[in-house]
């Protein structure tokens, strides 16, 4: 079993699922680039997924996105072998799936896999805690101990009190967070989530997002998320693996396929996507090197840096690399005409930073009246890159070009 941080969790290699009882003859004119339609017409089969590969690296959500019918299901289900794939291998922690005796499969089902569906599949004469019990029941674990690990995964999705009651007495919101208790009941790696938000009402499927989101910062599950919604994949996904007619189009992170669609395909598909809400403060900084400055430098030499470098103002930064002010040249040039030598004494504590990972959409009404670069500040304290608000409107109508050419 691969423990290594940096082995995928989850490698899929060359998958595919064919429907039909002429599945061979139909993967044979797959594999000479036959399209769907026409096996379809010859053979009577079905294309589900064609030749995907990919891999999910541990703590990962990874939205597979596809219009309906592009083999998103049939995909993920080829994960946990509810659906048996045609051809192709599928590894979990470096072990084949594809080749796994029944009782290892039903194994790694149970101890590995945690599945949350779109219609909840709740037993409705169970309670709620009988409902989030189940898996551990067929695990085979006492009655004590399955009531307290399920009352822990009831509390970890917010429905601590809610035990006793049954399926009906919840609305869908919560009937699907009892789905998802059950799945992390179990404790599995990997979760596999199907449409899981899809039946939930707009509101309620934007807190389950976000919920998720705060869940998986603690929990690091691995986690495979269908959606046929661009939205929910690109708030939700490290990475999304976009299918059309049963293959991968295209592979990459939220900001990879804006602003590089693979294919015309997958530029019409995100051309109404506002880009800002996906581009981070990170993608349209510039890097630190020329306006940052070490505070043991005095006010002259830092003025005298700034004149080279055609800037007003400079970052400060300590011995650790750490920012912890700016001076601007006004100042700087004042402080030295009186003499003073100490940087720390003039410069300004109080600014305004944000970490890489804020939207560019938030970095607009933040620099409006900002009279320095907006400096990018990772949680470390340590100076990624300044954001200037013309290099920033460039960024983002480059980008905007890109995604709409
Ligand atoms: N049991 C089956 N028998 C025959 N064809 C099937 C079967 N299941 C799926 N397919 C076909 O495989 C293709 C992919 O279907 P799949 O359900 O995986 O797509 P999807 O992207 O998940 O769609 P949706 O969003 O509508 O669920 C479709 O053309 C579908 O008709």
């Amino acid at each position: 079993m691969s423990e290594n941080p940096k082995e995928p969790k989850i490698r899929i290699e060359h998958l595919t699922k064919i429907f039909g009882s002429q599945s061979k003859e139909a993967l044979k004119m797959l594999q000479h680039g036959a399209g769907k339609d026409e096996i379809l017409d010859k053979t009577g089969c079905g294309v589900g997924v064609a030749d995907a590969s990919f891999t999910v690296a541990p703590g990962e959500i990874v939205v597979v996105m596809g219009l309906s019918g592009s083999g998103k299901s049939t995909l993920v289900r080829c994960i946990n072998r509810l659906i048996e794939p045609t051809a192709g291998k599928i590894f979990i922690d470096d072990e084949d799936i594809t080749a796994l005796p029944v009782d290892r499969l039903r194994q790694v089902r149970l101890t590995k896999l945690g599945m949350v569906f779109q219609n909840f599949a709740l037993f409705p004469h169970r309670t709620v805690c009988q409902n989030a019990e189940y898996g551990l029941e067929i695990q085979g674990l006492d009655p004590a101990k399955r009531r307290e690990k399920a009352m822990i995964a009831l509390e970890q999705v917010g429905l601590k009190g809610w035990e006793d009651y049954y399926p009906v007495n919840l609305s869908g919101g919560m009937q699907q967070r009892v789905g998802l208790a059950r799945a992390l009941a179990l404790d599995p790696d990997i979760l596999l989530m199907d449409e899981a938000f899809s039946a939930l009402d707009p509101l309620i499927r934007g807190d389950m997002q976000d919920e998720l989101i705060n869940l998986q910062s603690r929990m690091h599950k691995t986690i495979v998320f269908i959606s046929h919604d661009l939205d929910e994949a690109l708030k939700l996904g490290d990475r999304i693996v976009l299918m059309k007619d049963g293959a991968i189009v295209q592979i990459g992170t939220a900001e990879q396929i804006l602003t590089n669609p693979a294919n015309d395909y997958v530029a019409r598909f995100v051309e109404n996507v506002d880009i800002t809400k996906v581009l981070t403060a990170e993608s349209v900084m510039i890097k630190p090197k020329a306006v940052v400055f070490l505070s043991a430098h005095g006010p002259k030499s830092a003025l005298r840096f700034m004149q080279k470098q055609g800037l007003s103002q400079i970052f400060v930064h300590d011995a650790e690399q750490n920012v912890i002010g700016y001076v601007t040249a006004d100042t700087a040039s004042e402080a030295s005409s009186r003499g003073e030598t100490e940087l720390h004494r003039i410069m300004q504590t109080d600014f305004v930073s944000v970490l890489p990972e804020t939207p560019a959409a938030e970095l607009i009404p933040i620099m409006a009246d900002l009279p320095y670069p907006l400096p990018v500040v990772s949680a470390d304290r340590k100076l990624r890159g300044v954001i200037i608000r013309g290099s920033l409107l460039a960024a983002l109508a480059e980008r905007g070009r890109n995604n709409n050419a």
